[in-house]
């Protein structure tokens, strides 16, 4: 063979340290070639086996292995080289995760098959884009055909073609000199110890070991940012380190212990520091420091943390953003807490502790203190390899700035579909149409680039303003499932996407639900600085113009049923999609892990076929949903059961049939000595029918109707419901409850039901 792999990385690795950069290597052809490669490279280079993994299906090497799968164990770790075996298939997601781990100095090394034919290749990761109906060869190859596009166009990246025994780009840059940099100072005014700030690697690290000064006092949370690599997790370590040497008691947590590793080195550095000529030292076990002073640093996984928070004097949160909002909301009940967080969606779970749990921390009533780390310590900044992988993934994909679209209206805007090669030949339209979707979703991550230019299933559509995204949606066909697929769906099996036929055929037993044609939207985004102006309503408008406005036409290929959407339910956004035709058919049993939320399901009908659909499920759901609210939704928000009944059809449930005994009660205890707890059944029925019909009639107070959802629907005792809406007593309670009801007999109610009013009214 005449390309010496080996001598070429150690070429490149000696200027990757050099520079503290690191070096990208593909090893492009055949699999075994790419093997033989690898094993030279790894030889040669003064690498030590347990600095390097391999991510990939087979166990081939002596180093550490993970699965593309479990790449998300590599996240927040430092390793020298990575290689990522990428024959079987690619996953963007771990791509982006091993991309961030690599250190300066270090490799990152890619088998790939030839690269004229990989993008043609189809692997694992297509095969789960292929959504029935739609087969594997539906999937195109547009993201590995940008992907290598990237790697030829990108410096700092060597190719090797081993099956010509050609060396496509030898990767090296001649970076200039680096010049030292100043060891930053402590501020002026510091209170944890100056070896503390001494630790630290750049100034931007100082400052976030300050921040975690505020912690000092109750009631404080602190949040750090930054890309990978900037150091946080080890500020974090030192503010913890400096914490136990003060006899504090530090509760560490992180999606698993590996993830916080850099954090108890930082910590236990200092603590010896701090330590230094005193006669007891900290006592170091895995994931465990004591100080002589008493204090401690511990590490606990999530669940078992959020129960530990009562014997934590402070609690540091690592790798927040790869943790479900409902922990972090759980972990917030800490008095001095602080979040470290990557941002640029590196983390599998996206982006939910920014889109929603950011919400939750301004409305609690902790003292925020914000800090965001710019200067990289992993690796110099202009990393190559971090460039390229920034590009070729679109973690930094931004919507336009705000001066360019600020002025859009509906009226301004044009509809345009973004095709997949459209969005390969305008990388500018491609990162602003990515980059909204990313901001605006607590679940946009690599993997959703390929899906957008490979999936079969999907479309994108936008709203442009002066040619810049304002608006976006992203759309799957669902639906229109063969009978097979359709019956073993009904029997248990897990079928791809179609994600409303679904849950409508295994968890609401309908086998016909995936028969019809549908349209979900995905995910729809409006430019923050242009929302509410209608634009998210007129893209839907558009959206419905396009595609379901065609009920008359039949069997015609791509014509729908129904449009439908499903996402963590809120009372704004289910205004909005209400406001835009769609009705409720389903709230989830259980809350969504990354939002928190309980999702809720909407149909908006196009055709007959859509519609009995639409009617079957809206009329089970009001049936259903009372006895929901008593059993596993007992902790809904009141305000969501209220928006999401009023989403419901108007025509939906059974119509009210109280007999004359329950007549009676109602009315007597609205208006007379009756007692709700006597029989709450009558009472929920009307309760319901009143959200779904939303009479214009009646105008309960907002207390009144949270007071129906949790007494009457949700089941709550007297107490809980009077201290919750801030009753004076459970009389008072009592009370407000009978009168809630007054105006629904007076609208609902029988010739018995007015009889008995009349007695008490007359009285
Ligand atoms: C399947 C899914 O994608 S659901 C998730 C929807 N997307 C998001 O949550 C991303 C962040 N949010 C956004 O991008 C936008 O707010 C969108 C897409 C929800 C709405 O886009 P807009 O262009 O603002 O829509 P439009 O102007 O037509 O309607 C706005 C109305 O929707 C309702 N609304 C939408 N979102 C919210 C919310 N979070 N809280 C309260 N009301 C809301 C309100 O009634 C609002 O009217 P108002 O501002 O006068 O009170
Ligand atoms: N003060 C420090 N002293 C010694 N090494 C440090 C220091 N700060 C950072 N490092 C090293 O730099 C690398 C990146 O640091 P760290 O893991 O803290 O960054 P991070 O921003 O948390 O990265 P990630 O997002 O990948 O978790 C690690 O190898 C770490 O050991």
């Amino acid at each position: 063979m005449d390309v010496d792999a080996a001598a070429l990385a150690e070429s490149l690795r000696e200027e990757a340290k050099r520079a503290n950069e690191r070096r990208l290597v593909v090893l492009a052809g055949d699999r075994e070639r790419g093997y033989d490669a690898l094993e030279s490279i790894l030889e040669t280079l003064s690498i030590p086996i347990t600095g390097t993994t391999l991510v990939g299906p087979d166990d081939r090497l002596r180093c550490e292995q993970r699965r593309q799968v479990n790449a998300d164990d590599l996240l927040g770790t430092t390793r020298d080289a990575i290689a990522v075996d990428a024959h079987a298939e690619l996953q963007p997601n771990a791509l982006g995760k091993v991309a961030g781990a690599v250190d300066g100095g270090g490799l990152l090394i890619l088998l790939t098959p030839p690269l004229e034919a990989w993008p043609e290749r189809r692997g694992e990761f297509d095969a789960s884009l292929a959504v029935p109906p739609f087969e594997l060869d539906a999937v195109t190859g547009r993201f590995r055909r940008r992907l290598v596009e990237t790697l030829r166009a990108h410096r700092g990246i060597a190719i090797v073609d081993l099956d010509a025994d050609r060396l496509e780009a030898d990767g090296l840059t001649d970076p200039a000199p680096r010049l030292a940099t100043a060891a930053p100072a402590p501020p002026p005014e510091h209170r944890f110890p100056a070896a503390a700030y001494e630790a630290c690697l750049t100034s931007d690290q100082a400052d976030a070991v300050a921040a975690f000064e505020s912690l000092l006092e109750d009631g404080q949370a602190v949040v750090l940012e930054a890309d990978r690599g900037r150091g946080k997790s080890s500020a974090a370590g030192l503010a913890a380190g400096a914490f136990a040497a003060d006899g504090e008691d530090v509760l560490v947590t992180a999606p698993a212990a590996r993830n916080a590793s850099e954090l108890f080195d930082r910590a236990e550095e200092l603590c010896a520091t701090l330590a230094d000529g005193s006669e007891r030292g900290p006592t170091v076990e895995s994931h465990l420091i004591e100080t002589a002073t008493g204090g401690s640093v511990r590490f606990r996984e999530p669940s078992a943390a959020v129960d530990a928070l009562g014997s934590a004097d402070i609690v540091i949160v690592d790798e927040a953003a790869a943790l479900p909002v409902a922990t972090l909301d759980s972990l917030l009940a800490a008095d001095r807490v602080a979040f470290a967080t990557t941002v640029h969606g590196y983390e599998g779970a996206g982006r939910g502790f920014s889109v929603r749990f950011r919400d939750h921390l301004a409305e609690s009533d902790r003292k925020v203190t914000d800090c965001t780390l710019v200067e990289p310590i992993r690796y110099a900044a202009g990393d190559p390899v971090e460039v390229w992988a920034f590009r070729a993934l679109l973690l930094d994909a931004r919507p336009p700035v705000e001066p360019l679209v600020a002025d859009a209206t509906p009226e301004s805007v044009e509809y345009r579909r973004l095709e997949p090669n459209d969005l390969l030949a305008d990388d500018r339209l491609l990162r602003e149409a990515f980059g909204l979707l990313v901001l605006a979703h607590y679940r946009t991550e690599p993997n959703d680039l390929a899906r957008l230019l490979d999936a079969p299933n999907l479309e994108a559509r936008a709203l442009v303003h002066d040619g810049h995204v304002v608006s976006v949606a992203l759309l799957a066909r669902e639906g229109n499932l063969p009978a097979d697929t359709r019956s073993m769906m009904y029997e248990g099996d897990r079928v791809r996407g179609n994600m409303l036929p679904d849950v409508l055929t295994s968890q609401l037993r309908d086998e016909a639900a995936g028969e019809p044609a549908g349209l979900r939207v995905v995910r729809i985004a409006t430019h923050h600085a242009a929302r509410s102006r209608g634009l998210g309503s007129h893209l839907l408008e558009c959206v419905h113009e396009e595609f379901g406005g065609r009920s008359d036409a039949g069997d015609e290929p791509g014509s729908i049923d129904w449009l439908g959407t499903g996402f963590g339910a809120t009372p704004g956004l289910l205004a909005f999609w209400r406001e835009n035709g769609y009705r409720t058919v389903f709230v989830s049993t259980t809350r969504n892990d990354a939002s928190g939320e309980y999702s809720v399901l909407m149909l908006a009908p196009t055709s007959d076929d859509g519609r009995a659909l639409h009617d079957r499920h809206a009329d089970r759901f009001v049936r259903r949903f009372a006895a929901l609210c008593s059993d596993s939704l007992d902790d809904l928000e009141p305000d969501v059961a209220r928006a999401a009944l009023r989403s419901v059809d108007a025509d939906a449930g059974p119509p009210l049939a109280l007999t004359d005994f329950e007549w009676d009660l109602v009315a007597s205890a609205a208006y007379g000595p009756g007692l709700f707890a006597v029989d709450p059944g009558p009472f929920r029925d009307l309760a319901v029918r009143y959200f779904v019909d939303d009479p214009e009639s009646v105008a309960l107070t907002d207390r009144e109707e949270r007071l129906l959802v949790r007494r009457v629907l949700q089941g709550q005792g007297w107490e809980t419901v009077a201290d919750r809406l801030g009753y004076h007593s459970t009389s008072q309670c009592m009370r407000a409850l009978g009168d809630a009801f007054r105006p629904l007999v007076d609208l609902y109610g029988t010739e018995t039901a007015f009889e008995v009013r009349d007695r008490f009214v007359d009285e």
